[in-house]
């Protein structure tokens, strides 16, 4: 049964490394947002236009000018599914739920200003689109506030002084901008609750997948992790030609050092190495722990004359310096067994090369490099040409 751990506090923020993640997500939000909000933009704009006599009588004028401010709302809405749909203008859906709110936000302060100053038996009309329209624009703050700042008073700081300038009192307005403003509290604190909700969902989901991955020990990549790598480099390698190297490290006598000290200096003998070899190779390599005691590096484009210097350095990081283990000082060396490949066979044949490097090194006396080239691939050095092993593992 796997188990997973699951932290005691959760995170609140999105920590550095997943807010590349956290952005893709987000704009994935935003345009399955932003695509929906266009549809009901479209559909409810031209359905009120259409059902305008119907609701407020005949007056040609009134018409016209109600379509001239639904026209930008309708331009906004086209302009978001055409480039969904198409691909063209690459426009991101944050900006275009920017100008639908904005436009939005614009048309319904418009379509009141209209009406208050000429038909006013109209306005309760125009304040029901308002509640509906201030409530429909806190969806598309999907960034939260800020975005929800931007779309709100910017328009209605150019509002109010243009009512004032109307000649509408300040006194006149607030009972019809009550409701509207209410709604947009509401709105306000439901889309927020949302936001907090996706961002934890997503926090969750990400920890989940690194646990999925991570070595719980070690912190390292774990074995199915690093089996997905070394599939991607393997279809590069096929694909260009490249070479890519293995090398498979297995701590010497280990078993030693859990029956000499325990278990729990053991682990921390394993957490050291974890480090040791993490420092020796660069952030374009994978380190995983592959097994028990057992550590595989990958070395993507890298041939066997470059990984046998990662190796060597590999090795004397953990023959150089005794671990500090509790009250214990231990001389834990490592066994490396290494190949490369160019994709021409599998997967499986190519640590199966690694696997039978490092059995070598273990029978010709451990703490050592041996090199099993790939068919067809001379080795540009061999076991030889490594400084002799020193014998010293516990
Ligand atoms: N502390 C600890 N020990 C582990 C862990 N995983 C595997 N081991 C131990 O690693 C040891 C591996 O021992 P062996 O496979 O006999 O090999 P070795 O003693 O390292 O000897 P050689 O590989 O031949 O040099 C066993 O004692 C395992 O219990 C772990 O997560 N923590």
């Amino acid at each position: 049964m796997v188990n997973i751990s699951i932290p005691k506090t959760p995170y609140r923020k999105v920590p550095a490394p997943w807010r590349a993640a956290y952005e893709a997500h987000i704009q994935i939000v935003e345009r399955q947002v932003a695509v929906v909000a266009a549809w009901v933009l479209l559909i409810t704009v031209v359905f009120y236009q259409f059902t305008h006599q119907l609701r407020l009588g005949h007056n040609a004028d009134v018409w016209l000018t109600e379509a001239a401010c639904r026209l930008p709302v309708l331009l906004c809405a086209l302009l978001t599914l055409v480039s969904h749909y198409t691909g063209k203008p690459r426009c991101q859906s944050r900006y275009l739920l920017r100008a639908m709110g904005l436009s939005v936000m614009t048309m319904i302060l418009s379509l009141f200003l209209v009406h208050y100053s000429g038909q006013h038996e109209n306005i309760y009309q125009v304040t029901n689109g308002m509640v509906i329209s201030f409530f429909g624009v806190t969806v598309l703050s999907v960034r939260g506030p800020k975005e929800f700042w931007l779309l709100f008073a910017v328009p209605l700081a150019i509002f109010v002084p243009v009512a004032l300038a109307m000649g509408i009192a300040t006194k006149a307005l607030l009972p019809f901008l009550f409701d509207p403003m209410v709604m947009m509290v509401i709105g306000f604190v439901l889309s927020e609750a949302l936001r907090q909700l996706r961002k934890g969902e997503f926090l969750a989901r990400q920890q989940l997948r690194e646990q999925a991955t991570t070595d719980q020990l070690t912190g390292l990549l774990n074995r199915r992790a690093m089996l997905q790598l070394l599939e991607q480099e393997h279809a590069r390698a096929q694909r260009y030609g490249a070479t890519y190297s293995l090398i498979l490290g297995d701590l010497d006598r280990f078993k030693g050092v859990n029956d000499r000290y325990g278990h729990n200096i053991g682990d921390i003998v394993l957490q050291e190495t974890a480090h040791r070899l993490k420092r020796q190779i660069r952030a374009e390599d994978a380190l995983c722990r592959w097994g028990g005691e057992e550590f595989l590096i990958l070395l993507p484009q890298t041939s066997l004359d470059g990984a046998l210097h990662v190796a060597e350095k590999a090795r004397l990081a953990l023959a150089d310096e005794p671990m500090e283990a509790g009250e214990h000082s231990i001389h834990q060396t490592i066994s490396l067994g290494m190949t490369s490949c160019q994709g021409g066979n599998d997967i499986e044949s190519a640590i199966k090369r690694a696997d039978d490097a490092l059995y070598l090194a273990k029978e010709n006396g451990r703490n050592r490099i041996e090199v099993i080239a790939a068919p067809g691939l001379e080795p540009p050095v061999t076991a030889d040409d490594i400084k002799p092993a020193q014998t010293g593992a516990p």
